[in-house]
């Protein structure tokens, strides 16, 4: 990206002041180099979104920002309803409420490293992963139903998980005034099958080792110690999101003049907030919410029932489950008062600072755990959420490293068969159903992680607790 076009605010925060009838600014979060990596098509986006109408303060990217579907991935931006505000699927993206969560095993690398391979072998076999793989559980039309407005508390009512995760899941595990009622019989039909399953690419179950702790106070807090192995599961809405996205955009995309909407790009379909696409939308939006937080409840019961098999004890405790495809109301600070607005984050994690009363109790003192994927030969890390990110970007922060490259010119760089080969000489064992898959989500083909959330840092939108080192990565 051309950096001359932008005003440095500071070493880690660039503004492109509104120009072409653009709203607001567009804000991007991130240190020169990853700046200059970043796509033009980053900065064109990200202006675009704040061209929308009813768009608040200013539209923001993360430091692991890279071109997407309308917007980029690593957007975020918030809009209200009493100024004409919309909300866009773009915006919110395909998976909806793709997401991460991260159980404690309080079980030791050595522990684990006895039983790697057969550990490895039976978390694949258990869970089912890759494109079209199905999992045990059938939902008539009325289970169907009852997911889609419970949730993950819907999973825990029918046995998959435990009363107690609930409160460490964004919203205590349920999106309310979700409409199941707007979710398309199709899409129903795609998810008939797909409950428990992990899906493909980029989505991937990891047995970490905790390697490194940069906030002793916060990490003891959020119960992850060093020389302890954690399980963090990366997955989302599965068939029935990508249905919702797919349908809505289209809707949107074909209504929009008609509301009175002149589209800066095609790609970034909306709707008014006021308007019935607009209540629509959001109902099945969130009943998708409600889709990905059953479908984490239910693969981390799973991962359960295998730990139980190999430990004493599979308590596998949840520390904390975060969505980042996402548009939920809030209420934010704009122009000296509180608003609600309805924010936007794509390929971006809420990360509330310490004190925020959203967050449960005994996460309270320390800020909402940030849960940050890196690659599967890398590493990963864990945030905390402070309060500085309410003004810089409605309470948000990164969700990855960013892809560096397509997943088209991964597979020209590398071979499944020889990544799978080179981690296990590292001592992570990768298995995957797609070697093909295996090759686009190569280490390399991500940014540099330790970078992003240096960015993500020094902007002060999160900060850091521990890194994450993988054993075993399950990958769809
Ligand atoms: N630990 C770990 N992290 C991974 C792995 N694969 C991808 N990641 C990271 O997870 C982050 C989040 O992934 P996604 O939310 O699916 O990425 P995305 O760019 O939004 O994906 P699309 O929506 O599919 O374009 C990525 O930016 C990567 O840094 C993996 O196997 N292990
Ligand atoms: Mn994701
Ligand atoms: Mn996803």
């Amino acid at each position: 990206m051309d950096i001359s076009r932008l005003e440095k605010l500071s070493e880690s925060a660039w503004r492109l002041s509104p120009r072409d009838g653009m709203r607001a600014p567009a804000i991007i979060y991130a240190a020169e180099t990853l700046v200059s990596e970043m796509d033009d098509k980053v900065l064109e986006q990200i202006a675009n979104v704040a061209k929308l109408p009813g768009v608040a303060r200013a539209a923001y990217a993360m430091p692991d920002a890279h071109w997407g579907y309308g917007f980029p991935i690593g957007g975020v931006a918030a809009f209200d309803a009493d100024e004409g505000g919309v909300v866009s699927a773009g915006g919110v993206g395909f998976d909806v409420s793709c997401g991460v969560r991260t159980h404690l095993t309080g079980l030791t690398p050595d522990q684990i490293h006895a039983v790697q391979d057969d550990l490895a072998a039976a978390l694949y076999e258990h869970i089912p992963v890759g494109l079209g793989a199905e999992g045990e559980l059938r939902l008539d039309d009325q289970e169907m139903t009852a997911m889609l407005s419970g949730g993950a508390r819907w999973a825990v009512e029918r046995g998959f998980g435990r009363e107690e995760d609930l409160l460490r899941i964004e919203e205590r595990g349920r999106a309310v005034d979700a409409d199941p009622a707007e979710v398309s019989e199709f899409a129903r039909k795609r998810q008939r099958r797909e409950m428990g399953t992990l899906g493909s690419g980029n989505h991937y179950l990891e047995v970490q080792e905790v390697v490194d702790i940069f906030d002793p106070v916060v990490a003891e807090g959020y119960g992850l110690k060093r020389g302890e192995c954690v399980v963090t599961i990366h997955c989302g809405s599965r068939g029935l999101g990508h249905q919702i996205g797919t349908e809505f955009l289209r809707e949107m995309a074909v209504s929009a003049p008609a509301l009175g909407i002149a589209l800066p790009d095609r790609e970034l379909a909306c709707a008014p907030i006021k308007s019935d696409l607009g209540r629509r939308y959001l109902g099945a939006m969130r009943s998708a919410i409600n889709c990905a937080l059953a479908n984490r409840e239910i693969i981390g019961h799973l991962t359960r029932q295998v730990f139980a098999r190999f430990f004493q004890h599979g308590e596998l405790p949840l520390m904390f489950d975060v969505s980042h495809n996402t548009c939920k109301v809030e209420r934010h600070a704009v122009d000296g008062g509180t608003r609600d607005l309805y924010v936007h984050r794509k390929g971006a994690t809420r990360a509330f600072g310490p004190g925020d009363e959203r967050l449960p109790e005994s996460l309270r003192a320390f800020g909402q755990p940030v849960l940050i994927g890196g690659s599967m030969g890398t590493g990963s890390f864990v945030l905390a959420g402070v309060t500085t990110s309410e003004e810089r970007a409605f309470s948000s922060a990164c969700h990855g490293a960013g892809r560096r490259m397509s997943r088209h010119a991964a597979t020209r760089m590398w071979g499944g068969r020889q990544v799978v080969d080179d981690l296990r000489a590292q001592g992570i064992i990768v298995k995957s159903p797609s070697m093909r898959g295996v090759a686009e989500e190569a280490p390399g083909a991500y940014k540099d992680v330790g970078a992003v959330v240096d960015s993500a840092e020094a902007s002060g939108l999160a900060k850091k607790v521990a890194f994450l080192r993988p054993m075993i990565c399950v990958k769809g």
